[in-house]
């Protein structure tokens, strides 16, 4: 009996020796502090790991994730400190749950308010809820509908003027600045959707023609801020005092050439949208007046109202214009802030889809295996909707099927043209970190908990009010923890259910369409849910996900600052890209591969920016398809 008791007795002792253990170690993991968060050494007393963040670029910060993980601190310019945050549930916290504690910083604020006026990227709060209200469903997949056959001559004309000068060399392989079409292309397709103007006829001959101050300024926009990055939190501490007059005066005086160059970048900009506000004003007054003519001729009255709803349903500027009408007082825009936008979205919209684009054809040129799957996939729509669209309307007559049109919804269902979209934004992201500053004291739930520098595995890491958080677009994207051991490869099936269409040698597997699972899951991930489980075909692992607009990746950001315009991209991206590849091959110049090669000081992913040069292009053969 006595045994037996003692047996009690210990087995009770031991279990309250076990919870202490627990709890100590419990607590030890909760009791990291802020200080205790590890990162690289400083490379520069003054310039933090600038330079090795500028020279290394990807590697450098992938590279540090890896060791230090989800969460590391580094020191940035001037003597500050900053958070590099990868980690999914801290990047949920951050953007969605508790995104009024982590705004941009006021002094990024007010440099982009001092650059382009009041758009979205220059003001926060209340402001910024307005302008989101009355331009998000400008961007709506109806709106894209609508604006997708209107674009269409601009990416026909960027083909006939490439297939010109292909024709020139009797189809043989001929090395094309593919970079500069499509940039080209880029800003008449952004000017055309967002003002309704043409600036560039893009024709082939180009070379010897001057192009317009406004195609100029836009391209030299982001290289120039990108030049002025080191300067520019003086430069926006200095604007926060300073009205634009004042600070364009002393500018002037500034020793800095690109930093004048920048200015008349950005005064092009503004007389250029200011001019086509006039426009559509104007546009949109002559609609009016023509309809209330047509009413006293009743007759007429239907045609007249098309004619206006045409007008309506083209450019981002004037259906501004007409939602501002109808919106009630409060809720409407100034023309300052109307125009504002034009400059700032060809600032967020420029440079982003460009180097997508220019990074999706390098990636083909690689992989002809994948651009002839591609092309393969296609084609079958095109001949399947040219047959459905014949019967449809009794027409027997033979359009050839490269030149098929297709409409908004079967563009946006190819599943291997979307898998190859997600896959180039997940792995080169053309903005790789957003920031933000913590605007009160707050701790940080992780995901996946770190190591401080202290050896203590920390589940939450304690922010003071003030400090700045670098979200880490790539360190996102690359989590292998989200997408697997083989996160650093190019793999586009990763976003079709088994292996997609067809298996690694060619074979056809399983078919079918991600697009829609995903953009439900898109819907859901923007009204802020952290859903457990992604459905197939998102490309996450083991039901973890991160909190981006566009399926698990962070590329176009997540949360009330979510990029505005990412079904615009998605849109011309694949746009582009079906009507390119349908009639047109492409491959590296010879020595280009090896070239990229020896430049590289480390492996890791590929980028399109380090080749940076023309395509070989021809016109297709039949064995460039590989076909269902
Ligand atoms: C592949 C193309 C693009 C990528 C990868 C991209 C990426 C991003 C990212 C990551 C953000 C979030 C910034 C933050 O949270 O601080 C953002 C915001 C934004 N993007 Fe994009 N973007 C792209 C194309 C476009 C286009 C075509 C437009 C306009 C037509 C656009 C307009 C904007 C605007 C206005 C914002 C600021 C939104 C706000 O603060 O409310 N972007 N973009």
């Amino acid at each position: 009996m006595v045994t037996m008791w003692l047996q009690v007795f210990t087995n009770i002792l031991l279990g309250l020796g076990l919870y202490v253990i627990f709890r100590k170690l419990t607590d030890m993991e909760a009791e990291g502090s802020y200080g205790d968060v590890d990162g690289p050494p400083n490379d520069h007393w003054f310039a933090g790991i600038f330079g090795g963040r500028l020279h290394n670029g990807l590697n450098y910060i992938l590279r540090n994730t890896e060791i230090f993980g989800t969460v590391w601190k580094y020191a940035a310019r001037y003597w500050a400190e900053a958070l590099i945050v990868s980690d999914p549930l801290a990047l949920h916290y951050i953007l969605i749950k508790d995104q009024d504690s982590f705004e941009v910083a006021d002094a990024v604020l007010s440099g982009n308010s001092l650059a382009f006026g009041p758009g979205l990227i220059s003001i926060a709060g209340d402001q910024h809820r307005k302008q989101r209200k009355i331009l998000g469903p400008l961007f709506s997949m109806s709106n894209m509908q609508d604006l997708l056959p209107a674009l269409q001559p601009v990416v026909d004309k960027v083909r006939a003027s490439i297939t010109a000068q292909v024709s020139q060399h009797g189809g043989q392989p001929v090395e094309i600045d593919i970079p500069g079409w499509l940039s080209r292309a880029s800003i008449e397709y952004i000017a055309q959707a967002g003002m309704g103007q043409s600036f560039d006829l893009l024709d082939s001959d180009y070379k010897t023609q001057d192009p317009s101050d406004f195609v100029k300024a836009v391209k030299q926009l982001r290289p120039l801020h990108q030049k002025l990055a080191f300067f520019q939190p003086i430069f926006r501490l200095i604007a926060r005092y300073l009205s634009p007059y004042w600070w364009d005066a002393i500018a002037k005086w500034l020793p800095l050439p690109d930093h004048r160059k920048l200015r008349w970048c950005i005064n092009v900009l503004h007389t250029t949208s200011k001019k086509a506000l006039l426009q559509r004003k104007a546009d949109i007054k002559l609609a009016h007046e023509t309809r209330a003519r047509s009413r006293s001729r009743s007759r007429s009255r239907d045609k007249n109202e098309e004619q206006f709803l045409k007008i309506r349903g083209k450019d981002i500027m004037t259906s501004l214009l007409v939602a501002n009408s109808t919106a009630h007082e409060a809720e409407r825009l100034s023309d300052g802030e109307i125009l504002a936008q034009m400059s700032t979205f060809l600032f967020a919209g420029f440079d982003t889809t460009t180097d997508t684009l220019n990074q999706i054809l390098y990636t083909l040129a690689l992989d002809d295996h994948l651009q002839a799957r591609l092309r393969g996939e296609i084609r079958k729509a095109k001949q399947e909707y040219a047959t459905f669209q014949a019967e449809l309307e009794e027409d027997d007559s033979d359009v050839s099927w490269e030149n098929v049109e297709l409409p908004y919804d079967v563009l946006l269902g190819l599943p291997l043209l979307d898998a190859v979209f997600h896959e180039t934004l997940r792995m080169y992201p053309p903005v790789t970190e957003i920031t933000r500053v913590a605007q009160e004291d707050t701790n940080l739930p992780l995901q996946f908990p770190i190591h401080s520098k202290s050896g203590i595995r920390m589940k939450t890491v304690p922010i003071p009010k003030g400090t700045p958080i670098s979200i880490s677009i790539l360190g996102a994207n690359y989590n292998k923890d989200i997408w697997g051991d083989d996160a650093y490869d190019f793999k586009p099936d990763r976003w079709l259910t088994d292996g997609g269409e067809f298996n690694r040698n060619g074979e056809k597997t399983h078919k079918r369409r991600a697009s829609r699972a995903r953009k439900m899951q898109d819907d859901d991930a923007s009204h802020g849910s952290m859903r457990n489980g992604s459905p197939p075909g998102s490309g996450a692992q083991g039901g973890m996900k991160y909190p981006g607009i566009y399926s698990s990746i962070m590329s176009f950001g997540g949360g009330n600052r979510a990029c505005i315009g990412f079904r615009f991209a998605e849109m011309q991206i694949t746009q582009m890209l079906v009507t390119l590849l349908s009639t047109l091959h492409f491959s590296l110049p010879y020595d280009a591969e090896s070239s990229v090669k020896s430049s590289r000081s480390s492996s890791g992913p590929r980028l399109a920016t380090e080749f940076n040069g023309s395509l070989n292009v021809r016109l297709v053969r039949e064995d460039d398809f590989i076909t269902l």
